[in-house]
């Protein structure tokens, strides 16, 4: 008889529950209020889950894992509150470090959730030295966060809340692989960007500044300021996305011919507002003006330079309210004086501040601001409530809408897979505990059985947290919905999906999750398919996770606390004698269910008990004479 020992569970209740639980090692020693605000969070959104499911004999539609969530936070909250009066309360909080000048209603926010620290200015020595103390960092474009800040974190730093739009000062890599999820607030800046890029195009047809400039030294220059019209001239945007889009809305306001390019805008998009989306080349031959609004991502770096001015009308003006390092700026001060490019408006630059003797900077034909855009308190305020929820959220475990390296599940969808979610995580878990030895896996199927048409099924959470389950219990790694994976993919572990569609009622997302380990010994040979791989499946059952087969073997189990299978010939009086033994050791049994073969022939049974058998139980379930093989899997 083969008996068999499950290998190490992850035992730490998770912080950000669900979907950002970290187990990570380097953060165990968190302080108890963490500790208790992770359990009372994950307790409450169980409770919650619990609570809605057991109102109907169905999976509600209504399901919200926000709400669930919304409840860890309120509880949480009201803990951190009845730790206030402790002397030491404000040091067991999480720690929110904000780098940058952030408006005080996102402060507002930060602070009835946790401790937050303003430090402005900090080099990246500074940074480094102060991120290890760290569970989140609020930032706007001035702060580097590298690779070495993530390193110099050691596993704390969870979440990094851009207050703005573009994150090509994050490193994004490191942030995935250190499973740190970044967030930004993508919308509340958008009008103020798109005011400035217009305030910069009429600033700079007029010389406002330049007449302003030369007024306060006391001149009186009217004819060397003429300007040039806007009405009826062409401005080529050059990204029309939320900034692009406002300001050829502006635009046409003022007369102007607009069209666009973007490579992945839709056309119709832009044809409701009366703008044309061109090619690169016919925006740069036909714009007088050309208006910058795409990211800075490798495609994009110095994507204007000697070739693409070379392209542009002479006398061509230039606006740029996106990224400094879009544009080559030696090229531009080359088209410049050379009088390709007439003027050029700018707010960003590819080093901020820009050196004091930079020629760009000084040339007679720029406008500069010191990167404004943002810059309205309307904006500031906006994207500070905007990044404090994202933050505080992602701290509880919220999938953020706004996430900018985790997969983004629309709320209701969301809503939907969460009892499917953790029965994903849980069969991760069981099957890699029937791999003998817990190493060595290198390929695993995920099989997904719904009445729904493949392409209306979202699997990339579920698949995620099959991950998680799967590589936390055998390594010291952990997993989480932003690096689940990457970490897949060091450990060389392949995941495939297959959806089937299968005759159930599509009200329900997903009928059945199976779960198949190849090429694998198991330690318990009951498992294996009769095709060789290790195979289990589960389903939700009125809300709840439940285990449904284990190799060819039919069985229904709900997946809670922990679980015993038994392999046993099948005859009357097993249940009993495996009670008797639990009973006896103080073990309480939560289910039991008998799947078999064939009558008298070979059957499973599953166990669920609440505490962990002692050896002396484990030892006598063995002993009994018609038990096979039995294991012991921790949930
Ligand atoms: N100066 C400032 O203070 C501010 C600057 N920004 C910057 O403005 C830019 C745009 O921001 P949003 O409109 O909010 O972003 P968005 O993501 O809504 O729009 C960017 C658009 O650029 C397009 N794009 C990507 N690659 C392109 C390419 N090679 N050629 C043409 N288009 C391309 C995308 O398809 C997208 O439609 C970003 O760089 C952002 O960082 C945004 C707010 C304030
Ligand atoms: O949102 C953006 O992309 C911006 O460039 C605004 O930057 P800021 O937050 O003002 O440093």
């Amino acid at each position: 008889m083969a008996m068999a020992t499950s290998a190490p569970s992850s035992s730490i209740k998770p912080f950000f529950p669900p979907f950002f639980s970290s187990s990570n090692p380097s953060s165990s020693s968190q302080s108890s209020l963490l500790s208790f605000l992770r359990s009372t969070a994950s307790t409450s959104a169980s409770i919650s889950l619990k609570l809605t499911s057991s109102s109907s004999n169905s999976i509600p539609r209504s399901f919200s894992i926000n709400a669930a969530l919304k409840t860890a936070l309120e509880t949480s909250q009201s803990s951190v509150s009845n730790f206030q009066n402790d002397a030491v309360s404000s040091e067991l909080k999480p720690t929110i470090l904000v780098s940058e000048k952030l408006g005080d209603a996102g402060l507002k926010v930060l602070r009835g959730f946790g401790n937050v620290e303003c430090c402005y200015d900090l080099s990246q020595e500074q940074l480094c030295e102060k991120i290890s103390e760290c569970d989140a960092l609020i930032v706007r474009s001035g702060t580097k966060v590298t690779r070495q800040v993530f390193e110099a974190a050691k596993g704390k730093l969870k979440v990094v809340g851009r207050a703005g739009v573009g994150i090509d000062n994050v490193d994004l890599q490191a942030a995935t692989e250190f499973g740190c999820l970044v967030v930004n607030a993508p919308t509340a800046n958008t009008v103020a960007a798109a005011e400035h890029g217009i305030a910069l195009l009429t600033a700079m047809a007029r010389n406002v500044a330049q007449a302003d400039a030369s007024m306060k030294a006391g001149k009186w220059l009217r004819s060397k300021y003429v300007g040039v019209s806007l009405v009826g001239k062409t401005l080529a945007v050059m990204g029309f996305g939320k900034v692009g889009t406002e300001v050829a809305r502006r635009a046409k306001g003022l007369g102007m011919n607009v069209i666009a390019h973007d490579p992945y805008a839709p056309a119709d998009r832009a044809r409701a507002i009366g703008v044309e989306l061109v090619s690169f080349d016919e925006a740069l031959a036909s714009a007088d003006f050309v208006s910058l609004h795409m990211p800075l991502t490798p495609t994009t770096d110095k994507i204007f330079n000697d070739e693409t001015f070379a392209k542009m009308k002479k006398g061509v003006r230039i606006i740029n309210v996106a990224r400094g390092g879009v544009i080559d700026e030696d090229a531009l001060v080359r088209a410049l004086d050379s009088g390709i490019v007439a003027q050029a408006a700018l707010d960003v630059f590819t080093q901020e501040p820009p050196a004091k003797d930079s020629k760009l900077v000084q040339h007679e034909n720029v406008t500069v601001t010191p990167h404004l855009g943002a810059s309205t308190k309307e904006a500031q305020e906006g994207v500070a409530i905007e990044i404090a929820e994202a933050v505080v959220g992602a701290l509880q475990g919220e999938l953020s809408a706004t996430a900018v390296n985790a997969p983004m599940v629309p709320p209701d969808v969301l809503s939907e897979l969460a009892p499917y979610v953790v029965l994903a995580e849980k069969l991760g878990r069981l099957a890699v505990q029937l791999v003998s030895g817990g190493s060595g896996i290198k390929s695993v199927k995920v099989i997904y059985r719904s009445a729904r048409d493949p392409d209306d099924l979202d699997t990339r959470i579920l698949r995620a947290m099959i991950t998680k389950g799967i590589i936390e219990p055998i390594s010291a790694s952990y997993v989480n919905l932003v690096n689940a994976d990457f970490t897949a993919k060091q450990k060389g572990l392949r995941i495939s999906e297959e959806r089937v569609v299968v005759d159930s009622s599509p009200e329900f997302p997903v009928d059945s999750i199976q779960v198949q380990i190849y090429n694998v010994d198991s330690k318990f040979a009951s498992a294996v398919s009769e095709n060789g791989e290790i195979s289990i499946e589960g389903k939700v059952k009125y809300g709840t996770p439940h285990l449904t087969c284990v190799g060819s073997f039919r069985v229904d189990v709900s997946v809670e606390g922990n679980l015993i299978l038994c392999r046993q010939i099948d005859q009357p009086g097993m249940i009993g004698k495996v009670g008797n033994i639990l009973g006896e050791h103080n073990v309480n049994v939560s289910f039991m269910t008998v799947g078999r073969t064939l009558r008298r022939n070979q059957a499973i049974m599953a166990i669920g008990v609440d505490e962990e058998p002692n050896k002396d139980a484990l030892k006598e379930i063995g002993n009994v004479s018609a038990i096979e093989e039995f294991v012991f899997l921790k949930l």
